[in-house]
């Protein structure tokens, strides 16, 4: 199908096309709580020479994951022309014609590279919909993909993804250690020297009936540590204590949330975060995404020393199967962590 992008710029659409509309009684079910501040994690912290700055960052981190799974993380040190140098390759691919961004898509069901529009949703309601949102969405690491066009993306795409496989290793090594673990638990169980990343930019055009549709609906993330920017439009909700907050960035932070494979490493005792992303319509909101998780082959189990008192709560299962199970599960299917628990 055409992008929503051209959609809304080709038409002056007052409502809402009926194959679009998420929530049948759309004003009941969204139940958004008040605005809230997420923890704030200082990122430079957790190499501070004075060891009790750094237990506190580590108590702090394991807080956010046990109580949130969402915080948002500041003084990362990736640079902020490269973010804004990012957000304008991504833009660019966005406004190139339907035919060259297609190109790229490799339609394949084990894609390395997918540009998609209005992709239809099935697991969330008794309807199937579509999505108001276009992606591009493609693997950087183990093997490293990315459109050739615009053509300076490949590079930045290529020093983001490093950076943040890098902080991705670093945030986990206090994980870890907020968990009881050795400080390179994580990244030696799930090899990480092969970890699987991929690189999302998620397009949501201004929506004329946003309280009827939905940019991506409820949804758990399947990998470790799941990063987001956003060009400054909100539009992130999560899920907490049953109820749905709306998430107030805070400029140059990246939002982090906890996703499946954490909870089965810690056992359960960090949840992986239900989300989704709402729209407004007013203003395009562009949301970049980095999934960092285990290398495809790792068989993710609960962490061993977390079992000596406790019994297992998750069975196991290879990262890349768990994905692909994810990826197949249908309408009214139990979530793919559900079907691991054990009791
Ligand atoms: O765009 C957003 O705010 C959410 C994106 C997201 O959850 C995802 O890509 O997995
Ligand atoms: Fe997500």
């Amino acid at each position: 199908m055409a992008s929503i992008k051209t959609l809304v710029q080709s038409q002056d659409l007052k409502s809402l096309p009926s194959d679009f509309a998420h929530f049948k009684d759309a004003q009941e079910s969204i139940q958004t709580g008040p605005d809230v501040s997420l923890p704030v994690i200082d990122f430079s912290l957790l190499s501070s020479t004075n060891p009790d700055e750094r237990a506190k960052v580590i108590l702090d981190l394991g807080k956010a994951c046990e109580e949130w799974g969402f915080f948002l993380v500041v003084n990362h040190g990736i640079p902020e022309n490269l973010i804004s140098a990012l957000f304008n390759a991504c833009n660019e691919f966005f406004d190139m014609p339907e035919e060259d961004k297609l190109q790229f898509d490799s339609k394949h069901p084990f894609y390395p590279v997918m540009v998609r529009s209005g992709t239809i949703d099935g697991t969330d309601s008794n309807q199937q919909v579509k999505l108001w949102r276009d992606y591009l969405r493609f693997f950087v690491h183990p093997e490293y993909h990315c459109p050739t066009k615009p053509k300076e993306m490949s590079d930045i795409v290529l020093e983001y993804s490093r950076r943040t496989r890098d902080l991705a290793r670093k945030l986990l090594r206090g994980i870890s250690q907020s968990l009881g673990l050795e400080e390179d638990y994580i990244e030696k169980a799930m090899e990480l020297d092969s970890s699987t990343q991929i690189f999302a930019a998620n397009y949501y055009p201004p929506c004329p009936q946003p309280e009827l549709a939905i940019g991506i609906p409820p949804h758990t993330d399947p990998g470790l540590l799941t990063f987001l920017l956003q060009n400054g439009v909100e539009g992130l909700e999560v899920q907490n204590k049953g109820k749905w907050f709306h998430l107030t960035g805070i400029p140059g932070a990246i939002f982090v949330n906890t996703a499946d494979q954490l909870e089965i490493i810690s056992n359960g005792k960090y949840k992986s975060v239900w989300h989704r992303a709402v729209l407004n319509n007013e203003k395009t909101r562009i949301s970049l995404v980095v999934a960092n998780g285990p290398s495809p082959d790792t068989i993710v189990t609960p962490a061993p020393p977390l079992l000596r008192e406790t019994p297992p709560a998750y069975g196991q299962m290879k990262y890349m199967e768990y994905v692909q199970l994810q990826r197949s599960s249908r309408l009214n299917q139990k979530p793919t962590l559900e079907q691991l628990k054990l009791h």
